[in-house]
């Protein structure tokens, strides 16, 4: 284990007494994790992730595609009718494949991201100081930046369709992009992995001699290649990016194959919505979890570029196998309700924006807003504060913003009919992966802010789900 990190854990043992002892000051060590069990946790479990994760994606599309959207029906022609044979699957889903034309397109549509994340204007702003005293420094481009691509996405289109050709290629591909895309990842995860082991852009990185838990979980946290964030090229300017042009592609397909249905329309149309609002508040998103306590490893970076390819796009996805229409009615309600769940997701990101940019002068829902000040200190000794906001949504529970967004994961699922369990596969996995945050997310702040965060707890008992969790 490197010097540095072994600094960072004996720090965090003194962040964790030192919340104990006293209510004016605490250290910050986010980048500590307390493994009960060591092998589990940095071996066998990036293990069995790195290997179950791209066989999930690739079994998913399979059964989409190949078994008419049904589980039962994989397994009946895996164990009785041979169709499917065990070796088929670890041979189509396991190896590493590369399809050119698709490897031209991912390596296109990164290189497009890298560019306009330079050239486009946006005025500088900070992230988060972190435990060794770092300020990221990013330029606000990213509504642009989407704005752009949309409009540029819409041209191609044109252009293509006026030479008999078409963006649904991707979608007649989808199998090989996506085993493409996920050869592409691990080798990037394993270059930003070297990376950060020897020469990292920052001080806030962790390094250790399990390699494997290195690739897993990354080195750096804020790894930078000729000034250009790699985290923010992946999660923000690939990965949400082509989260909303895979889904207009595979509503086009829909389109292509049995006219306008309201289903796919209905899906595309909140996907989008969400997504603006994704890049309205792109620099609200460099101040989370995802940036400030996780690092760029396979977990990250992979996900990003294949994970949210194939699991978040999988209603728009489903749909162009499973048409369906709903009717105007159900059309008005699903679209009605999924619009509200992201006013309310959104809303409950801005309130906590709004008293942190105005150290809580400020009113919420009309009241002058209730707040903690929540002291921390540095690894370096340096002392700051935070501004906790106890009211408006941030009383009903301590991330009530989960819950609109659970439920929009729904609605826009919802119009892929409930016949089949496969298309909920995100929203399941998204209730996991939120609950699973919460608590995550608790335990952080806790050794961040100890006493404070103790306080802000008995105000505000429950993490999610008011009354149950
Ligand atoms: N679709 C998807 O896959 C996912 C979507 N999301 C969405 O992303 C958005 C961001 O969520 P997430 O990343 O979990 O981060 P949060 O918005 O929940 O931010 C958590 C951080 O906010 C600060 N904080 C916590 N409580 C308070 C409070 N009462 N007042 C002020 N600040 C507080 C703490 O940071 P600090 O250290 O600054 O104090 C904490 O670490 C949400 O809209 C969520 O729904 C999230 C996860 C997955
Ligand atoms: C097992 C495995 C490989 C998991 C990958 C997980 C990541 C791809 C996701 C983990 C957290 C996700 C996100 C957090 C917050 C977001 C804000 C929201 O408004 C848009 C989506 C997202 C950026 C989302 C994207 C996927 C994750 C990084």
């Amino acid at each position: 284990m490197s010097t540095s990190s072994q600094a960072q854990k004996s720090t965090s043992r003194k962040a964790t007494s030192a919340s104990v002892d006293t209510d004016s000051a605490h250290q910050l060590s986010v980048h500590s994790r307390q493994g009960r069990n060591k092998l589990l946790s940095e071996s066998i479990l990036p293990l069995l992730l790195c290997l179950a994760c791209p066989f999930l994606v690739r079994s998913i599309v399979f059964i989409c595609t190949h078994c008419h959207g049904s589980i039962s029906e994989f397994f009946q022609r895996l164990l009785f009718s041979q169709t499917v044979t065990l070796k088929d699957i670890l041979e189509d889903f396991f190896y590493f494949e590369w399809h050119w034309p698709s490897g031209i397109i991912i390596i296109s549509f990164l290189i497009y991201a890298v560019v306009m994340t330079i050239i486009l204007p946006g005025k500088e702003y900070k992230g988060p100081v972190t435990d060794t005293g770092h300020v990221p420094v990013y330029r606000d481009n990213g509504f642009c930046y989407y704005i752009v691509s949309l409009i540029l996405f819409a041209s191609l289109t044109f252009l293509l369709k006026l030479n008999h050709l078409s963006p649904t290629y991707i979608y007649d591909h989808w199998e090989e992009f996506l085993s493409t895309v996920s050869t592409f990842a691990f080798l990037l995860c394993f270059l930003v992995m070297l990376k950060g082991k020897y020469i990292p852009s920052t001080n806030d990185h962790r390094s250790s001699s399990n390699w494997l838990t290195d690739f897993y979980r990354g080195v750096e946290l804020y790894p930078r290649i000729f000034n250009v964030d790699i985290k923010l090229i992946t999660n923000c300017r690939y990965g949400m990016l082509a989260w909303a042009l895979l889904t207009v592609i595979f509503c086009m397909k829909t389109f292509e194959l049995y006219g306008f249905t309201d289903s796919a329309f209905i899906t595309c149309v909140l996907t989008l919505v969400y997504l603006t609002k994704f890049f309205w508040w792109e620099s609200g998103y460099m101040k989370t979890m995802d940036i400030i306590v996780d690092r760029a490893g396979f977990y990250l970076c992979w996900g990003c570029l294949v994970w949210v390819s194939g699991i978040y796009t999988l209603p728009s996805y489903f749909l162009v196998t499973h048409p369906n229409q709903l009717g105007w009615t159900s059309t008005a309600i699903v679209l009605t309700l999924g619009l509200v769940s992201i006013y309310i997701n959104y809303d409950c990101d801005r309130q906590k924006i709004q008293v942190r940019s105005t150290q809580g002068k400020c009113s919420v829902w009309g009241k002058p807003a209730r707040t903690i000040q929540a002291k921390y200190r540095l690894l370096n000794g340096k002392e700051h504060e935070s501004t906790l906001l106890a009211s408006g949504y941030w009383a009903i529970s301590r991330h009530f913003h989960y819950i609109p967004e659970l439920t929009l994961a729904f609605l826009w699922t919802y119009p892929c009919g409930l016949q089949h369990i496969l298309p909920y596969f995100y929203a399941i996995i998204l209730f996991i992966l939120l609950m699973h945050r919460a608590h995550r997310d608790d335990q952080k702040c806790r050794l961040k802010y100890g006493l404070a965060w103790d306080k802000y707890c008995r105000l505000v008992p429950y993490k999610v789900w008011p009354g149950i969790y």
